[in-house]
């Protein structure tokens, strides 16, 4: 087989694993605790594809040493476009089926914004208003490394949504390093989440924040996500953002 062949018929075995995942379920768990497992995202080869590119020396329009910014510890770098096959395949063909959620929640907690249905056309209003550089990164986390708990809002036009791919096998290629959540209710305190992912495994999880029915109607929690200590091995995970950079 040619290796044009082979790539076609991995992006028709993407597109079907991604077709394929129960988005009434993701749609629900999104709902209830504002994130969701999608098991099986990228099979073993695909995980190590991507997660070897980080050697790469092009193909990435920067690299990020968290440590120097005090964000933790370990390092990752943004993809230049155009995305690698697979990269730019998760992020439109998963996008169609956020949007919804995305506009529900904004109706729910009083925000005017809608999305359109096909990811190009979002793309489009955030390189109007100069959000242009891409956002999908790749990140490398050593023994010590983590992450620590953020948002990632990169201009005035957010997608409520964004993605990561696990791409190491815990207990195998690393221990420790689980990624978690948290969520600040209003006048409460912090609850946290720690979300079991195996390899080529993704989280879809909100950006900022998420409406909560309560007695008294509908409120807004804030929403954080980071990565707990590494404590063996290195562990790499691919992040799908879905609005561009300023
Ligand atoms: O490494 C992780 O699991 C989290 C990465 C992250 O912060 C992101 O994808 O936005
Ligand atoms: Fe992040």
């Amino acid at each position: 087989m040619s290796a044009a062949v082979a790539l076609r018929r991995d992006a028709k075995a993407l597109a079907q694993r991604i077709a394929w995942q129960d988005w009434e379920r993701v749609a629900a768990a999104l709902d209830a605790c504002g994130h969701a497992i999608l098991p099986g995202l990228l099979d073993q080869t695909e995980c190590r594809a991507i997660a070897a590119l980080y050697d790469r020396p092009d193909g990435f329009r920067s690299r990020v040493v968290m440590a120097r910014h005090g964000f933790g510890s370990g390092e990752y770098r943004y993809f230049a476009y155009p995305l690698p096959e697979t990269v730019a395949m998760l992020r439109t063909a998963v996008y169609p089926h956020l949007s919804p959620v995305a506009n529900r929640w904004n109706a729910a907690m009083g925000i005017d914004v809608r999305y359109p249905e096909a990811h190009v056309d979002f793309l489009q209003r955030c390189h109007d208003a100069g959000q242009v550089r891409p956002t999908p990164l790749l990140l490398r986390y050593d023994a010590g490394d983590y992450n620590c708990l953020h948002q990632d809002l990169y201009g005035e036009h957010v997608f409520p949504l964004q993605m990561a791919v696990l791409l190491s096998e815990p207990d195998d290629d690393f221990e420790g390093g689980e990624f978690v959540l948290t969520e600040q209710r209003p006048r409460m305190q912090s609850r946290a989440d720690v979300v079991p992912l195996r390899r080529g495994d993704a989280v879809v999880f909100a950006v900022h924040h998420r409406p909560v029915k309560g007695t008294r109607g509908t409120y807004r929690v804030n929403l954080r996500h980071g990565v707990s200590r590494v404590r063996s091995g290195r562990r790499h995970t691919l992040g799908i953002v879905f609005h561009d950079a300023l």
